[in-house]
């Protein structure tokens, strides 16, 4: 991820172009993994920074703080967002800022944080949920008027062709012929018929090479038609409850000829807007879409349609699409997809419904 260009150069310039959201501030980096989104908000001008990590690497994040120079300004707390209580403490409340009252009595319990900044985003963005722990680190610290860095969040599906469809259906082949050859030779040399099985491992043989999202660095021409939004966050408001299943009724249109839809792709994009109160005086993005330059770690989700139907330009698709997490782990999701092809002359073919993981 360090060394994941587009998404170092993206959080570093929305930092460093947006100087007056960090200057004098307090600020929050949310699984600050090595600590290098905290090193640079004190850079850029914190007042002070809580540096939330689960795991170990906190013991590195120390390190490279202390090494950076910034250890009076970067706090690294090693815990789980959902369990840490900041130290700081406020001096006004929620309903009034600032807040004499509570300064008075010394009672108030509210916590100043002014910018959450984190890096949550997972495969095909909600992939392993950690935006559920920034939602969490906002709903109990974040000051009204507080900023979100990245503040807002898009998902993407667009018709792709590919040769990956193809080799993954070969794959499978190949599976259940060796399969079939361990079924023969089992009952050959030990005298027990394992064909009982073979339902059973061909339903997890094809889940696992033609139902299973694929990772992916597209290229830009493999794109067969329009993109489409099929879900959009307000990173200040969004909920768990929103997060929880994403669902889209998207039109593709088709702007190539003579082709196969082998898959639709998945990819997301984030922005760096500030908030309405408090913008930013230079939007920056991170965009995962198919590039020519390689693109990201991220890469794009590859969602095979098998078999892939043959379509033309002036075609369009209608997808009907929905994610949730999955029952097993709520870390990985459940996608089902289901499309009508209409040609261009009219012709619609009947639906076609696929179960995806994404794991
Ligand atoms: C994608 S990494 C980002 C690391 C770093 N911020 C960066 O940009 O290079 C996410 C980090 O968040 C940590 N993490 C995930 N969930 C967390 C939680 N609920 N509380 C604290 N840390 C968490 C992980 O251990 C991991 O180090």
């Amino acid at each position: 991820m360090l060394c994941d260009r587009v998404r170092m150069d993206a959080y570093h310039s929305a930092v460093f172009r947006n100087p007056h959201h960090f200057r004098g501030k307090v600020v929050l980096d949310v699984g600050t993994g090595s600590g290098i989104l905290a090193i640079w908000s004190a850079q850029a001008g914190a007042r002070k920074v809580y540096a939330v990590e689960a795991t170990n690497v906190a013991e590195h994040a120390r390190e490279l703080v202390r090494a950076n120079g910034v250890a009076d300004i970067v706090e690294v707390i090693q815990g789980t967002m959902e369990d840490i209580v900041l130290p700081e403490k406020g001096e006004s409340c929620r309903f009034l800022n600032p807040c004499y009252i509570c300064s008075f009595l010394n009672r108030c319990q509210t916590f100043e944080i002014d910018v959450i900044i984190s890096e949550w985003m997972g495969y095909y963005l909600l992939r392993e949920s950690m935006f559920d722990s920034v939602i969490c680190a906002r709903d109990r610290w974040l000051n009204p008027g507080g900023v979100m860095y990245p503040s807002h969040a898009r998902m993407w599906l667009a018709p792709i062709r590919s040769g990956l469809g193809d080799k993954k259906m070969e794959d499978f082949e190949i599976a259940m012929n060796d399969w079939n050859h361990f079924v023969e030779d089992t009952q050959a040399y030990y005298g027990v018929n394992m064909n009982a099985l073979t339902k059973a491992y061909r339903a997890e043989h094809e889940k696992f090479y033609l139902k299973s999202s694929i990772w992916n660095n597209l290229h830009p021409n493999q794109l067969i038609g329009q993109p489409a939004v099929v879900k959009e966050m307000d990173c200040l408001t969004a909920t768990v409850e929103e997060i929880r299943e994403v669902r889209a009724q998207v039109t593709l249109p088709i702007n190539q000829d003579r082709t196969r839809l082998a898959a639709l792709a998945g990819w997301f994009d984030v922005h760096f807007r500030g908030s309405k109160q408090n913008p930013a005086v230079e939007e920056v993005e991170l965009n995962t879409a198919p590039d020519e330059n390689g693109g990201t770690h991220w890469g794009q989700q590859v969602f095979l349609m098998t078999p892939a139907p043959r379509v033309n330009e002036g075609d369009s698709i209608n997808v009907s699409f929905s994610m949730v997490r999955s029952k097993e782990n709520h870390r990985l999701m459940d996608m089902d997809i289901t499309y009508e092809l209409h040609e261009a002359s009219g012709r619609k073919l009947p639906a076609v419904a696929t179960k995806i993981f994404l794991e």
